[in-house]
């Protein structure tokens, strides 16, 4: 996405190469991306001012939602939502030039959480009982493993970390499902929208709703303001509140422009009926080219 002339800084999930680089790297090209460990270290970097953007994932096709994303816009911050990317996931199994011929006997494996869990069947069957360290992401597995060639370890990554950090790839796609896929959300301070050229023109909403009580039903009146307004749920889900078990808050995304009529009619139905709804603001979405 063409920025204006100066350069805009966007914090990412880091280091280089890590996908949550190339979602942001397709989306800013021409501006200057600042690695981070933490998600969270991300988003403070916005509300601290210093970046205008972070790039942050939020839900995969075979794992579900990153709770760490969603709970921090949640409970710690008052970011929106200017742009949602999505994002075709292979995960590659590599090690060191130096161990290619002891690939068979891999003393540990090294990722992210959230992509062992996403090649889970291919680790129970093929490597049974090998040690699962978790890293802060699958480039920061990728340079562990480029940093200690003399250790018979692998890291599981896309292809771009296996060429940045010099590795060699000794297993393709090893991510149980084929259709797998991550959405990263793009977070400012401002409820603005990322241009809507290169996205595809559709506005989404993002809802935090908060419901009243445990009364029988309130979550059905809920879902009713939206499906008698034709307003189209594309996901519900609940989360913790953290306040006690059986708590929940619940995130909506409807494909709508939060300035429609009908969705400032189904806030105010909402309002009527005792739920808090925190608009995380309207997006367009993106698509990173396939690497
Ligand atoms: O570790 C990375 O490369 C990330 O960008 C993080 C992350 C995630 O949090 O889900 C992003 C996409 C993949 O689903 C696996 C890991």
């Amino acid at each position: 996405m063409k920025s204006e002339q100066v350069q805009q800084k966007i914090a990412y999930l880091g280091p280089e190469a890590t996908f949550t680089y190339i979602a942001a790297d397709a989306l800013f090209p021409e501006d200057q991306l600042i690695p981070m460990t933490t998600i969270p270290e991300c988003i403070d970097a916005v509300v601290e001012g210093k970046v205008k953007y972070a790039v942050v994932p939020l839900e995969n096709a075979l794992e579900g939602i990153v709770p760490l994303t969603i709970d921090y816009l949640y409970h710690e911050v008052n970011l929106y939502v200017v742009g949602e990317v999505l994002e075709k996931i292979q995960q590659h199994l590599m090690v060191n030039n130096s161990q290619i011929e002891n690939w068979h006997n891999i003393e540990e494996i090294y990722s992210h959480s959230h992509a062992l869990a996403q090649c889970h069947k291919y680790l129970f069957y093929r490597f049974s009982g090998v040690p699962l360290r978790q890293s802060t992401s699958t480039a920061a597995a990728a340079k562990f493993v480029a940093d200690n060639p003399d250790r018979c370890i692998a890291a599981i990554g896309n292809f771009s970390s296996a060429e940045k950090y010099g590795l060699e790839i000794v297993e393709k796609n090893i991510h149980d499902f084929h259709f797998n896929h991550t959405r990263f959300f793009v977070l400012a301070k401002q409820n603005s929208r990322l241009p809507i050229e290169q996205s595809n023109g559709e506005p989404k909403t993002t809802l935090m709703l908060t419901l009243p009580s445990d009364e029988s039903g309130t979550l059905h009146q809920v879902l009713s303001v939206f499906a008698w307004r034709k307003l189209n749920l594309s996901k519900i889900e609940s989360r913790p509140l953290k306040t006690g078990l059986g708590d929940y808050f619940f995130i909506a995304d409807v494909l709508a422009d939060e300035n429609d009529v009908m969705m400032r009619g189904a806030f105010e139905e909402l309002k009527s009926i005792g739920v808090t709804v925190k608009s995380l603001g309207t997006y367009y979405t993106y698509n990173t080219p396939e690497v």
